[in-house]
Parts: C-alpha cells; structure tokens; sequence
C-alpha cells in the first residue's frame, strides 16, 4: 500500500475534486461521514458522552461533519472549537453552518485552560484539532488541553493524525501532541505511524477510504509503501517439479566465534528452510562437531583457528555469502574480512558483528559488491552513519548512504525498513516476540536463502524481512510474545509461507459504499 506524502494528499484532494466534479466541501462531508459509520457502527447509539475538539483548519471541518452526524442519530455530544486561529477554512465554515441547522447547542469555543471542560474516564473524546496542515510551533494552552485529553484517561479518537504530530519532523516534548488510542486516517497511512518517535502516539490505526481519485491512487509514486501479503505475492518463485537442489542456490554463511556457534546455526537453518538449495557454514573448528550434530544438514568448512575467524578460505563455488553472524570483532577477524572483500564478487549479506567492524573501518565499504543487503539494529546503525536528531534525520542518512555505497539497508524495528533506491518499504508483519536473543540471525538467513533462490537483492530483502515477521506472527498465535524464541521462527517458515496462498487479507482500506457505487458505474 502506497504511502503518501503531504504534498501529494493535498494534489490527490484536489485532482478528486476536479475529476468527480465535486466539491471540497462535499470530500470533507465523506470523510466525516465514513468515521461516523465508524462509531456507529461499534457504539449503536450507546449514550456516552463524546467531547469533539475541532480546530478551524480543514481536520476541524472533518470534526464538525462527525458532531452533525452523531447528534441526527442521537448521540450524546458535545462541541468546540480550539480557537487557536482567527483563520478558520472555508469548509470548516461550511459545515459550521450545517451544523448549526441540526442542533441548538452550538459549539463551545475554547480559548484558554479556563475554557477546558470537564472529561470523565468513561466519556469518549474525538481529536480533530489538527491534521496534517500543522506547519508552525502550537501554544501553550493548545498543548495544555492535549494534556488534559491524557490526564482524563478517556478514549481518544484521532482524526486523520493525533493532534501535534508533524508529518516531516519529529517533536521534541511527548507533551507537545495528543496521546491517541485509535487513529483513522484518510486515504493512505502515515509515515508517522511507522517511526519510533511518532509511531507511539497512536496504539492503533485504520485506514478509510474517502474515494480519491482511483487513476490518482494508481499511477502516483510515492517514496514510501507499506508491504503487506498483496505487496509481496507477486514476488513469490514457484517451484518446479523438475527442479533439483542445484538450481536454489548454495549459501555459504561465514561467522560464529567460541561461545557463539549457535548463531551461525541459527542462520544456516533459516536459510536451508526458506528454500535454499545447499548451505555451507565457515566457523572456527571449536565449532565444527557442535554444528555437525545439531543441524546435520548444513556442510561445515571449518577456520585454521580454534575459536576465531582468521582467514576466509574455502574452495567452493556460493551463490550468495552471509557475513558477519557471531564472529566478534577481533583483529585478525576484521583482516580476515578486509582481505575477503577485495577479493570477493558473490553478492553479499552483512550482519551483527561484519557490521561492526565495517563501523571501525569504513574505508571497506567500497568493497561491497552493489546490492549488498545490511540488516544493522539500531545501535549496529548508529555505528555506521552517525547519531541522528530524529527518525527523518535518521531515514534522510540512511538513503544518503545506501546510494553513496550502493547498498541496500534494513532498519530493524517492531517496523523494520528497507531502504534501496532512495525508497522505503516499511514492514507490516512481526510482533514484540521478536525482541529475542537470535531473531537476527534468522532474518539474515532468510534473506540469504531467498538470494540464493535467486530473488533480486531488494526483493530478498523486503520479502524475507515480511516472511520473517509472519512466522513470528504465526508463531506467536500458539506461543504468545514471551515464549517465541528464534529456532520457532524458523519452524514457523513453512507456514508463513502457505499463509501467502491463504484467502486474501481483507484490505486495509474500508469501501464506503457511496464509492463502490461509482465503481460500479465506472
Ligand atoms: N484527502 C484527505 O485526506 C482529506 C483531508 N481532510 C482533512 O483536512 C486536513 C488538513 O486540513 P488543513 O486545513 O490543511 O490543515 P489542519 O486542519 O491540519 O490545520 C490547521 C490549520 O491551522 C493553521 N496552522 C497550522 N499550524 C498552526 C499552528 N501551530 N498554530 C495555529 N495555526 C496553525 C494551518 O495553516 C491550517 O489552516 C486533513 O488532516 C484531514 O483531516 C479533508 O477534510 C478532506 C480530504
Ligand atoms: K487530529
């Protein structure tokens, strides 16, 4: 599903406008309209009292379309307005007309802390204070209520985006935004719902459909999309009935050091059980009989030092080379690596401690064959481009890199992001249970598995990262977060990958009815 920006929702808004002859008034009478289905659905005309805080901006006017249409069905509300701007929109003013035909009781204003109303725990609150047209810093008092919506403790319903949320910049004061438990956003999900900073300000979030132009949706190129099964189906190889193991590839995966065999384990089991043909791992002898016995399927070339890597010497021919799994960071270890990649063309993966020591000597990053897949962790990231002031600094570095070396990089995080091609495919699957010694090891050899199958880099790289969070999901359904560790991703594989050819999800958008009519038509 495409992510758009700003820009391009405003430029959708209007290009909707022209090409349905409608007008904007009517789109922000739809928006509206769809979260009021939304309630109504779930509430049933249940009389809790439901405070809507509108702005004066356009996510305003989409407040007082909900207001309209909860009080016509009878529900219990209240109004106001946060007069944070003498300028109010000419929608916003429209349909505070509208408004004013179906009820008496007019919206309150709110002009300071004083104007503040009273909000149970019980009572149900609905933010359309600001969307995405924040532009400037808010004041006081307007964070001051947003305070007052978490003190309360009551439901909060954000519209299009909690209040305060910026959509290209992060905030500095947790205080500076509304803390919202579900957030329906119009048309397409934010980038915001996806980075770590801004991603906690909602617990939840859905997608409504408010029928923007269809040839708009289709042909706009965005810098971002969410991947979810539809995203990455066509992607999926077949296998053919006369296929032997030679033609998926043979993985060699280089790394482990004394105390840290299992890693390699981890990830050449991942790897053979996504698909690849053969697999080979390269470790320090200490870990020769371990690896042997506990994963007889994998072959072992073994390093001339006991416990480290020291020099990487094999004699076959990989399709595809994972580096880096448990290796520590020793001397002789980053020489065995430096001599390694001037030598080497077999496209590559880097993980954990190859990394690391990429970090202390940078200089190596030339070396890397174009496409080479990097997975770091937060802090494996830090180490490689620099701190970063926010999550958009940390995106912006990330393309800057990834196009100066030619790489492809994942950020790991509960939604992981490839970034390749100046272009960023977040994550859709995976759960806290991944927050476990090991599931980065698997992550790599997935990846590498795919490679070796022969999946384009970027496509190994986005559908391995999902794969790896659906076994995860899977896994979790029968083990619950606590209990899943690594080696149950790996089991759980097999499923992720039936779950492909399961009946399609259910979109993440919701068709208003009004919109497949005119589909129909069409
Ligand atoms: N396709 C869609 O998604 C549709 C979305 N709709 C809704 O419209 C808003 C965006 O509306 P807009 O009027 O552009 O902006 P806001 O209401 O978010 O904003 C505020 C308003 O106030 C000004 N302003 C900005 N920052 C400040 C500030 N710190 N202090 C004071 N004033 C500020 C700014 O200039 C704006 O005028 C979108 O999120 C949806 O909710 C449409 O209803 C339908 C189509
Ligand atoms: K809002």
């Amino acid at each position: 599903m495409k992510i758009f920006s700003k820009a391009q929702i405003y430029a959708g808004d209007t290009l909707t406008s022209e090409r349905q002859k409608i007008s904007s008034i009517e789109l922000m009478e739809r928006a509206g309209v769809q979260i009021f289905n939304w309630m109504h659905l779930r509430m049933q005309g249940a009389q809790v009292p439901i405070h809507i805080f509108c702005g004066i901006g356009n996510n305003g006017g989409d407040g007082l379309v909900i207001a309209r249409h909860l009080i016509i069905h009878g529900y219990n509300v209240k109004t106001y307005i946060v007069d944070y701007n003498n300028k109010r929109s000419a929608d916003f003013l429209a349909h505070y007309e509208r408004l004013k035909g179906v009820t008496k009781a007019w919206p309150e204003p709110i002009h300071d802390p004083s104007d503040f109303p009273e909000i149970a725990p019980e009572d149900i609150i609905v933010d359309a204070i600001f969307g995405i047209g924040l532009n400037r810093p808010i004041s006081k008092w307007v964070k001051d209520l947003f305070m007052h919506f978490r003190k309360s403790q009551a439901f909060t319903l954000a519209v299009d985006v909690p209040s305060g949320l910026f959509t290209d910049k992060a905030i500095e004061n947790e205080n500076d935004a509304v803390w919202a438990g579900f957030t329906l956003s119009f048309a397409s999900p934010k980038l915001i719902f996806f980075l770590p900073e801004t991603a906690k300000y909602t617990a939840q979030w859905e997608i409504l459909d408010i029928g923007l132009d269809p040839e708009f949706l289709l042909t706009t190129e965005t810098d971002a999309e969410l991947i979810g099964k539809a995203e990455v189906l066509p992607n999926y190889i077949p296998r053919e009935r006369f296929s032997h193991k030679g033609d998926f590839g043979h993985a060699l995966i280089i790394g482990g050091s004394y105390g840290k065999i299992g890693a390699v384990t981890l990830t050449a089991r991942a790897t053979l059980s996504v698909g690849a043909g053969l697999v080979t791992t390269y470790i320090p002898k200490c870990g020769y009989t371990a690896m042997q016995a506990s994963f007889p399927e994998a072959m072992v070339i073994t390093d001339s030092h006991e416990e480290k890597i020291t020099k990487i010497n094999y004699n076959i021919k990989p399709t595809v080379i994972a580096f880096g799994i448990g290796a520590g960071t020793e001397g002789e270890t980053l020489e065995a690596l430096e001599h390694f990649l001037k030598e080497n063309k077999t496209p590559l993966v880097i993980d954990a401690d190859g990394l690391n020591m990429l970090s202390t000597k940078k200089s190596l990053l030339k070396y890397l064959p174009e496409n080479t897949i990097l997975t770091p962790h937060p802090k494996e990231l830090e180490r490689l481009i620099g701190a970063w002031k926010d999550d958009f600094e940390k995106l912006d570095k990330v393309k800057a890199f990834t196009k100066k070396y030619k790489v492809i990089l994942i950020i790991k995080g509960a939604y992981s992001i490839t970034v390749f091609n100046d272009k960023l495919f977040v994550n859709s699957t995976g759960n806290p249970g991944l927050a476990t010694a090991g599931s980065g090891d698997v992550l790599t050899g997935i990846i590498t598995g795919l490679l070796a199958q022969g999946y384009h880099p970027s496509v190994a790289a986005i559908f391995g990262t999902y794969l790896h969070g659906k076994s995860a999901d899977l896994g979790a359904l029968n083990l619950g977060f606590q209990s899943l560790i690594a080696s149950h991703v790996i089991e759980y594989l097999g499923d992720a990958f039936l779950d492909l050819f399961l009946e399609p999800e259910p979109p993440a958008v919701e068709k208003s009815p009004e919109h497949e009519e005119k589909q129909k038509e069409a």
